[in-house]
């Protein structure tokens, strides 16, 4: 690859005009925006350095440089000063990887290389590749060239328990290093570590079928382009992954270079490869020694290629700018899906009877920084059921979605089922559901959109045993015909109305009562799936009722019963 043509051979006084001011567009030098005034901490300093250099006195020159140290050397302690810190634990390791003794490791043969403290990506790039797992949502990230692990932990703490980074390090003595460290972090089983040549240890994961959302380049410079090919063309990168460059500026020398230089030639072949290659973007951001990021290109093609609407996958659950109400949203399953429905983009109101629980789950959703808001709702009056529609739609500025899963169950048998059992299960998990759903429904076929979710049971397709509920059973029978009827009514006019069945979900309800978890043994028996469900179980499935994922899907009853009805 042709090294860029070298710096203009003319003093440097004489490229610039007389009084060293940024000159505009045409004689402007590199550096300086087009407007001719410098518009960034790099600009500034380049200007200042110019005048420096056509300074009519000693002061005006050292005034010029002295601003333009400040500017320069002021960058990296600023950006790290309003960025976030990273953990006490990462200090730590920070702090030891700059104590070491890395020649004496060296000279005493614990390291194949003359490992250099500077290595060590530091805080601020640390922080740079967290806030990237978290803003991909990324659960496998590759880390080629490990060093301390500064970065590999800062990694590691943004992603999920079952996330992993695999990070690479040629030095089997680097993973002694760093495993009292990542022991003591408690991330361990989200950190494999892998001794060996980079682009063996790749071509092992990839046999194993490891796949990932990021790759980070840290190795071995020369070693850049032949990992970026293994990856790119063994599809080893997941759509919508990224593949991210360190020291892709190479201290500048990519683009100043002043000697014999082979690692600044490697990066700059790399950083050529890459910007010519046809599958991706990639945008290089002078972050500390520069970070460029790698992404795939959009595809052509019909929607089945592009995505609906160019939405992947994932895009097609979001709840973004909806909103959504739930009932009986205080506990239990209603909490789990107020905080589904709210993760997943949506502002909720949750609704209850109880406004003291519904209040305290709002204050969890604000935590995370979901809008919602309280409202105590008893959806056995048809008042209430209208109040809390209006409510919604005047706090959150519409609604949506509905999912209306208010509802109680007392256990007696058919002969000792007093009328007043019957009527209270049926005035709240049946009548309830249908005030619900009309009240909602008014909103919805007006605006020709909206998503009813109704909460049925697992005990519409068989009789739970051994405890006795034939209110509770027959009362969610009837939630399914009204959600079939509904449904069909109102399918043709924008509303989706579905329901779901839960099994035997364990809440407090079951593993308090001394009547009902003495029975939780021979319930597991009944399960193929060998364990009762947990609220998060369900969570999902409310996503995708809700959300423009299941359009197509009409009056359905969803069972999530780990099996139990088919045994
Ligand atoms: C710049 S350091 C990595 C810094 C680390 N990513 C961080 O954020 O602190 C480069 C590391 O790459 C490792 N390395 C060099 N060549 C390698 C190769 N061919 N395969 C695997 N690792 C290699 C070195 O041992 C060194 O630990």
């Amino acid at each position: 690859m042709p090294a860029p043509a070298p710096p203009s051979s003319l003093p440097l006084s004489d490229q610039m005009n007389g009084n060293g001011a940024a000159q505009p567009k045409a004689g402007t030098p590199e550096g300086v925006h087009a407007t001719g005034q410098p518009d960034t901490p790099i600009e500034v300093i380049t200007d200042l350095l110019q005048r420096a250099m056509t300074g009519n006195s000693v002061e005006e020159v050292k005034g010029a440089v002295q601003k333009a140290l400040a500017v320069a050397g002021g960058l990296d302690p600023y950006l790290e000063k309003v960025s976030s810190k990273p953990s006490e634990l990462i200090n730590e390791l920070i702090t030891a990887s700059m104590n070491a003794p890395w020649s004496d490791f060296h000279a005493q043969g614990k390291t194949i290389f003359k490992q250099k403290k500077e290595c060590c990506a530091g805080s601020l790039e640390g922080q740079f590749l967290r806030s990237l797992v978290q803003l991909t949502h990324a659960t496998s990230v590759l880390e080629v060239g490990m060093f301390t692990g500064t970065s590999t932990l800062a990694m590691a703490q943004a992603l999920p328990d079952f996330g992993k980074v695999y990070a690479l390090d040629i030095e089997p003595f680097l993973k002694e290093f760093t495993a009292p460290y990542f022991e003591k972090s408690g991330l361990q089983n989200r950190i494999e570590v892998v001794v060996g040549p980079a682009n063996e240890s790749i071509e092992k994961l990839a046999q194993r079928g490891v796949r990932f959302d990021i790759a980070f380049l840290d190795a071995d410079k020369s070693g850049y382009l032949g990992y970026y090919k293994q990856l790119m063309d063994n599809d080893l990168i997941v759509p919508g992954g990224i593949v991210v460059v360190d020291n892709s500026l190479m201290k500048g020398r990519v683009y100043a270079p002043s000697e014999e230089d082979e690692m600044a030639d490697a990066i700059r072949e790399f950083n050529e490869y890459v910007s010519n290659d046809p599958r991706v973007e990639v945008v290089a951001i002078p972050l500390r020694d520069g970070i460029n990021i790698v992404t795939r290109r959009p595809v052509k093609g019909d929607e089945i290629v592009t995505g609906v609407g160019s939405s992947n996958i994932l895009q097609r659950f979001k709840l973004v700018s909806k909103v959504a109400l739930i009932t009986g949203a205080g506990q239990g399953i209603g909490r789990a899906f107020a905080h589904a429905l709210g993760e997943a983009g949506a502002a909720v109101a949750v609704v209850d009877i109880n406004k003291g629980k519904a209040e305290e789950v709002v204050a969890e959703l604000r935590g995370k920084g979901i809008r919602s808001i309280a409202i105590q709702a008893d959806v056995t009056q048809k008042k209430d059921c209208k109040r809390m529609v209006d409510e919604t739609v005047a706090a959150l500025g519409g609604l949506h979605i509905a999912v209306n899963n208010a509802g109680i169950n007392r256990n007696a048998s058919a002969e000792e089922t007093s009328e007043e059992d019957w009527d209270a299960t049926f005035s709240l998990n049946t009548k309830g559901v249908f005030m619900s759903c009309q009240a909602e429904g008014e909103v919805f076929l007006a605006q020709k959109y909206g998503k009813i979710i109704n909460t049925a049971s697992m005990a519409t397709l068989l009789v739970p045993h051994p405890q006795k509920q034939i209110a509770y059973n027959s009362s969610k029978a009837a939630v399914v015909k009204i959600t079939q009827t509904l449904a069909c009514e109102w399918a043709d006019r924008g509303v989706n109305v579905n329901c779901i069945s839960p099994g035997i979900v364990e809440t407090a309800l079951i593993m308090e009562s001394p009547t009902l978890k003495p029975l939780v043994s021979e319930w597991l028996s009944q399960i193929p799936k060998g364990r009762l469900a947990s609220v998060a179980d369900l969570q999902t499935a409310i996503v995708y009722l809700a959300s423009d994922a299941s359009n197509y899907m009409v009056g359905h009853n969803l069972v999530i019963e780990g099996g139990q009805s088919l045994w």
